[in-house]
């Protein structure tokens, strides 16, 4: 006999339309509507990026497919079927539609995972607690992937990716040795450090692999796309790590956001517009990595952690 499980599969949601902006924003925001002039701006950048659909949807609903076929593509345990559904922290289908889908398909074992390898309490954990609390009332019995951001095929698949542009460095004229590899995440509020939250050392430890495996000693770790609130956020900020890279003459950056794993507003705004000017106006060369979107080594890593959890589920101690 076969198996069912589901897997959620979670991450951030991004708005439909430029028309559907306002209620997304207002959802982050927790119910309270952005000011006209929030609005406008977070509207500008979308549609800076945007042609026609908003690449993170795009690649998300990728990702979600590539997985459930990767899932039971190398299955081993042929009695078992792997189904992915959505779920989205802030966009439709919700977390807790995810859920509700699963249980009216008469799913009752499962496995959640977000589209993010590093934990935070602020993020990854509460896209858990959603699905955990929502699981419960619907009688699903379900397990989590809490981080994987040392997995080696990521810190391959990333190295593969730092090497690539390298070489494209190295290609126009550049030394290797002299490109500064700038690793960056979405950053955070400082007070998750007081609170002992493992998402900068996890972030630092990924960097560190990456710099290992790909022989990079010129790097640091530095924040990108902090939100504008009144409370500080952990910094140094991307856009000042360029000035001051400036000033020590340094020419040559490589961007490696590593705290995503898809193309999306902060990678393709804060990075590829925002950071991009602010290199241009300091002459500086800067690129970036490319992102994993639906890399089959990142569905490999997807896979593997999901299969890892099935596993405990049904030794029935998830
Ligand atoms: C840790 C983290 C990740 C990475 C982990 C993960 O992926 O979960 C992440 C990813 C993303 N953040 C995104 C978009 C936004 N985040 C905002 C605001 C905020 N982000 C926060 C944290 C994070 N965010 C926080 C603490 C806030 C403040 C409000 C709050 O306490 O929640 C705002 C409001 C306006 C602004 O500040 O710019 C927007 C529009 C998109 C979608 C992009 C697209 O649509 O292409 C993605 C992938
Ligand atoms: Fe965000």
């Amino acid at each position: 006999m076969t198996t069912q499980i589901g897997v959620l599969v979670m991450s951030y949601g991004t708005p439909e339309s430029l028309e559907g902006v306002k209620s997304y924003y207002t959802h982050i925001r927790r119910g309270n509507p952005p000011s006209a002039e929030q609005l406008k701006d977070l509207k500008d950048r979308y549609e800076a990026i945007v042609g026609g659909v908003f690449p993170l949807r795009e690649n998300t609903d990728r990702q979600v497919k590539a997985l459930q076929e990767a899932l039971n593509r190398d299955n081993k345990d042929k009695d078992v079927e792997y189904i992915c559904f959505q779920g989205l922290k802030h966009a439709r289908p919700f977390i807790e539609d995810g859920v509700e889908r699963m249980a009216e398909s008469g799913i009752n074992q499962a496995v959640g995972i977000v589209l993010a390898p590093h934990y935070s309490v602020m993020s990854v954990g509460g896209y858990i607690k959603r699905a955990k609390e929502k699981a419960e009332s619907s009688g699903i019995q379900m397990t989590f992937v809490q981080s994987y951001h040392l997995h080696p095929q990521l810190i391959e698949a990333l190295s593969r990716r730092v090497s690539a542009r390298l070489d494209q460095y190295e290609e126009a004229g550049a030394n290797r040795e002299d490109v500064r590899v700038l690793f960056s995440a979405h950053s955070l509020p400082e007070r998750i450090l007081s609170m002992g939250d493992p998402y900068r050392d996890q972030l630092l430890e990924t960097s560190k692999a990456v710099a290992e495996q790909t022989g990079v000693t010129s790097w640091q770790f530095t924040w990108q796309s902090a939100g504008r609130t009144a409370e500080p956020w952990l910094g140094p900020d991307i856009l000042d790590t360029l000035r001051e890279l400036s000033k020590e003459q340094v020419e040559y950056v490589l961007s490696a956001p590593i705290g995503f794993v898809s193309d999306h507003l902060e990678v393709l705004y804060d990075l590829d517009i925002e950071a991009q000017s602010v290199a241009a106006e300091l002459d500086m060369r800067l690129m970036r990595i490319e992102s994993l979107n639906n890399d089959p080594s990142f569905m490999a890593v997807l896979s593997d952690v999901v299969r890892d959890r099935a596993g405990e589920l049904k030794a029935g101690r998830p």
